[in-house]
């Protein structure tokens, strides 16, 4: 059993961003620039965009948090938005999920630039991604295809359960894998909260993606022999015994899951910090097409 060690993975791409910002600002170019907005103080919600402004100053990016309170009205994160997308030294932002009930999500997406939209949630982006054109991946599933290839792990021809149809893990996830790219070429299987006797279905796959959002979900009696795991859950459990309160579960059962599994993330330390470093990633391409 070889674990897909993100947190490793994340920092080899950090330090390969690092060194093309250094080479950018050698030959005069821009300091990539990535802006975060977040709404209210969620606890879970707070920990990612420090991490992503901590990745940021890891990598020589200059970063701007906008912190706004939690009874931001729609028009005011709207104006927010357009400032941004205004503002010639931003490079990418993004707009921290989920929004507080009064925001409707949907028009907020829609207002970001889909030049700028590192996150890859606008329509525009989602469109492109769907039709094999030059986009913004979404940084979840972009950085699940990342470390699937640095792994080498085979993809073509095989067979892939995704659980989880949301709009920014499975379903692009199962769009991607599903096509013609390097990573890519599976038969996919789309599953989710309708999809009748999952146990037989994910047992006939080469490769399981878990991204339902349920703690250990996916147990060991649910996988073949040789299976790849990719856990993409990150449920906070509380635990007294942890400092802090609680623990971080994912959506797999690792105890069970890997005795079978060939290949497996783990929580913390998987798909978590490949996101942010993919997102950083999209904040450097975002610069790079604006030389
Ligand atoms: N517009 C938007 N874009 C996002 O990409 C986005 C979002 N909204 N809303 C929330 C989710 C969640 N997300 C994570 C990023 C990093 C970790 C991560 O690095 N996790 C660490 C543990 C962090 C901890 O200690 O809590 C790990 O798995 O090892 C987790 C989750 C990005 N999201």
């Amino acid at each position: 059993m070889i674990i897909l060690d993100g947190k490793k993975t994340s920092d080899n791409i950090k330090d390969e961003i690092a060194i093309a910002v250094a080479k950018r600002k050698e030959a005069g170019l821009k300091t990539p620039h990535l802006a975060a907005i977040i709404v209210g103080t969620d606890g879970a919600s707070m920990t990612y965009v420090n991490s992503k402004v901590k990745s940021c100053q890891k990598v020589g990016f200059n970063s701007t948090l906008i912190d706004l309170p939690e009874d931001t009205t729609e028009e005011q994160l709207l104006h927010e938005i357009e400032e941004l997308n205004n503002d010639k030294d931003i490079d990418g932002f993004i707009v921290q999920l989920p929004l507080p009930k009064q925001i409707d999500e949907q028009k907020v997406l829609m207002a970001v630039d889909p030049d700028k939209d590192v996150d890859g949630f606008h329509p525009v982006n989602v469109g492109k991604m769907t039709l094999d054109l030059p986009s913004f991946l979404p940084a979840t599933p972009y950085g699940i295809l990342e470390l699937l290839e640095r792994y080498e792990v085979e993809t073509s021809g095989k067979k892939v359960v995704v659980i989880g149809r949301s709009h920014i893990v499975g379903r692009p996830l199962s769009i991607l894998l599903s096509q013609k790219r390097k990573v890519g070429n599976a038969t996919v299987t789309l599953a989710h909260s309708r999809t009748r006797d999952l146990a037989s279905i994910t047992r006939e796959a080469d490769i399981v993606v878990a991204a339902l959002g349920i703690a250990e979900f996916l147990t060991g009696d649910m996988v073949k022999d040789g299976a790849t795991i990719i856990d993409v859950g990150i449920t906070r459990v509380k635990d007294d015994s942890k400092k802090r309160g609680y623990r971080l579960a994912g959506d797999v059962d690792f105890e069970s899951v890997s005795k079978k599994a060939s290949f497996i993330t783990p929580v913390p330390g998987g798909v978590g910090p490949m996101t942010i470093a993919m997102l950083l990633k999209n904040t450097l391409q975002a610069c790079e097409n604006r030389d």
